[in-house]
């Protein structure tokens, strides 16, 4: 079976000012991908992943999703059920029980009424619970978000992700915040969830180790181009280098 086209970039190019962040960059991402992107500070990761979610516009080239468009989507519904975004701040909202959070992952397919009647009466109790369960975190239902740690905050973002299934789930820095042991083992639930899923995955990561360790392809991005675009197994220990050299041992 053949997986379909879920991100096509053709040549896709975004400045601020004059500083040039993404210089005519073209890729395809199929369906079921596991796609790390790496590079020095300043690359254009941040930039990449925000074009993709569709919170930085782009000026020049082609950016579709599923086929479309990414203008055509407009901010909404169908949009949310497409792509959904990890970022380093997880956009929890602190004063709220840890239910409400991740339920809200559900808003895309409820109306007004349901969404606001949910946080008197949480609706889908269920689904939250299995989301929860699923991250380790089901007796911190009803505890309130911001009293719970760093790498907790990161679980619920993930169950969060869990309810609302969006077919290509973006991550900047999804465990940059956390420490060693914890980061390895919120990205393998991270892995684990969205292969089971079939979603696909485009994160972006300052650890080649668990690049290479946990994702099935690697673009690497230096000064705003791609340097390389490889399946992981062939990324070299040279192309790394050469990826990380600073300016001046060019
Ligand atoms: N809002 C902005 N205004 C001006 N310049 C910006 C803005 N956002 C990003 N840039 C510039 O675009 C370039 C790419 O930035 P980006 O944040 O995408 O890099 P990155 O690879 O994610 O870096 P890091 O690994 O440090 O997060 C940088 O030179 C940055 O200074």
């Amino acid at each position: 079976m053949t997986s379909k086209t879920m991100i096509e970039a053709k040549n896709i190019s975004k400045h601020f000012e004059r500083k040039i962040a993404l210089s005519s960059l073209s890729f395809s991402i199929k369906q079921g991908e596991m796609v790390a992107l790496i590079g020095p500070s300043g690359a254009g990761k941040t930039t990449l992943l925000n074009s993709i979610a569709g919170l930085v516009p782009i000026h020049s080239g082609e950016l579709l999703i599923d086929s479309k468009p990414i203008a055509t989507y407009r901010k909404g519904k169908i949009f949310a059920k497409k792509v959904g975004v990890i970022r380093q701040q997880f956009d929890l909202i602190g004063s709220i029980a840890v239910i409400h959070n991740v339920l809200a992952g559900r808003l895309a397919d409820w109306g007004l009424f349901k969404s606001l009647f949910s946080l008197l009466v949480p609706q889908e109790k269920e689904l939250a619970l299995y989301a929860l369960e699923r991250v380790g975190l089901a007796d911190k239902m009803y505890e309130i978000t911001s009293t719970l740690s760093g790498g907790e905050q990161q679980r619920v973002a993930m169950a969060r992700l869990m309810v609302q299934k969006p077919e290509v789930i973006l991550a900047d820095e999804p465990v940059a915040s956390l420490d060693p042991a914890r980061a390895e083992d919120v990205l393998a639930m991270l892995i684990k969830i969205i292969s089971k899923e079939k979603q696909t995955l485009i994160a972006s990561l300052h650890s080649v180790e668990y690049a290479r360790k946990y994702f099935t392809r690697i673009i690497a991005l230096k000064n705003g181009e791609i340097l390389f675009d490889l399946p992981t197994e062939k990324v070299t220990d040279n192309l790394l280098a050469d990826l990380y050299r600073l300016k001046e041992q060019e």
